[in-house]
């Protein structure tokens, strides 16, 4: 297989588009919260949502009815020209790249709203060649629109063939931002035995051994992760692509606790954020994917204890030295981005006193 040339590989891919950037700019992506621009009781509130979240994605893609999808395609040019959207990011969701929507999608969303749009997801990838074809068609469209700076891609990973292509995918093109796990499609054609949108399942555990011999006695089960594999594995492809890895959709909207703890597990594991599909879940992915106010405390009095940063001291009776600096360092610049654009956070962030 030819690579291309570093020189190449940040050449624009179309005369007169935007030139692609070398670094992806870490913009707080806490929730990125979905909406259909073909409803109408929806796409009313989204311009009250600006500044209450950080990305606003309109989706046109699964969810939105075969019927509905020009007129999603055109709710969501109307709304991104007439709303102000400040600090939070636009994105969309196009169809799927063998759908027959997704040239129309890709041709009135970028010449119409490109300026405004900061990211396109991509679902169902299966490849590098995926992202390679919407790299070119963005970098003509963006041309043909004089969009002035380039457009990004989030890929969903949310096939078998995606997942075993992961790292390709992430490098594929300058223009990759993310990857988001898509547990429903990805455990369809994986023909996983579960019927739910993300989230775990009570017949995936571990039982303890048996006590005295008994095995129908009292055990304890242990319910696991069925995402924890795909995520570390699109985790580690994301840090070493130098691009931002996210949870996906977590469907029981009343389930707020076991959302959280999803949430909480791939936050903990380097994603930067998740998706909310209900007004709900924003709240609770603002509060999970911002450092807690004991991590950044903690983290502070390690940044204070190390100096210089080098050498090994002993903190609580724990050995602290450049690796575990490094952990915190993770959380303290994050922090430092979500207080640049959320004051109440940087409130309580400025107000932490650290012994
Ligand atoms: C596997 C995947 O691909 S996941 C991604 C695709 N799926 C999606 O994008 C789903 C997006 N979310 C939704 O469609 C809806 O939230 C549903 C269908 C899940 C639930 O909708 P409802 O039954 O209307 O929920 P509910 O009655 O609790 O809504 C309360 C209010 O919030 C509004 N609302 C619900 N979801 C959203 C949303 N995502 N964004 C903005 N407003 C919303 C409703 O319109 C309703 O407004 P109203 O008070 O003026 O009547
Ligand atoms: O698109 C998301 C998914 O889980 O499928
Ligand atoms: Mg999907």
């Amino acid at each position: 297989m030819s690579h291309k040339s570093p020189k190449d590989f940040f050449a624009p891919l179309a005369v007169g588009a935007p030139a692609p950037l070398r670094e992806i700019p870490a913009r707080p992506s806490r929730a990125i919260h979905f909406f259909d621009p073909s409803n109408p009781k929806m796409a009313a509130k989204v311009p009250a949502m600006v500044g209450t979240v950080d990305v606003l994605l309109g989706n046109l893609e699964d969810a939105v009815k075969a019927d509905n999808k020009v007129a999603a395609r055109e709710g969501l040019v109307k709304i991104a020209s007439e709303t102000d959207f400040g600090p939070t990011q636009l994105w969309t969701r196009i169809n799927s790249l063998d759908s027959p929507w997704v040239l129309d999608d890709l041709i009135t969303l970028v010449t119409e709203i490109g300026d405004k749009l900061d990211v396109v997801m991509v679902p169902k990838v299966q490849g590098p060649e995926d992202i390679h074809y919407v790299d070119r068609l963005l970098a003509q469209l963006e041309a043909k629109g004089g969009v002035q700076r380039p457009i990004l891609i989030h890929a969903i990973l949310e096939t078998a063939r995606g997942v075993a292509n992961v790292e390709e995918i992430a490098s594929a093109s300058p223009r990759m931002q993310g990857i988001s796990l898509g547990p429903a499609d990805l455990a369809a054609d994986r023909k996983m035995k579960t019927t739910r949108v993300g989230g775990g399942h009570p017949g995936y555990l571990v039982r303890q051994d048996p006590v005295d011999g008994d095995i129908h006695g009292q055990r304890t089960v242990f319910q696991q992760d069925l995402w924890h594999y795909t995520i570390a594995k699109m985790v580690d492809a994301c840090a070493a692509a130098g691009i931002y890895p996210y949870y996906g959709p977590f469907g029981d909207i009343t389930d707020v606790v076991a959302a959280e703890d999803q949430f909480r597990n791939a936050f903990l594991l380097g994603c930067v954020g998740t998706w909310s599909l209900h007004p709900k879940q924003i709240e609770i992915a603002n509060r999970v994917f911002s450092p807690s106010v004991e991590d950044i405390k903690h983290a502070r009095r390690v940044v204070a204890a190390m100096g210089d940063g080098t050498g090994a001291v002993m903190l609580d009776g724990k050995m602290e030295d450049d690796a575990s600096l490094k952990q915190c360092l993770v959380l303290v610049d994050l922090a430092e981005e979500l207080a640049a654009i959320d004051p109440k956070l940087k409130e309580l962030y400025d107000a932490i006193e650290v012994d």
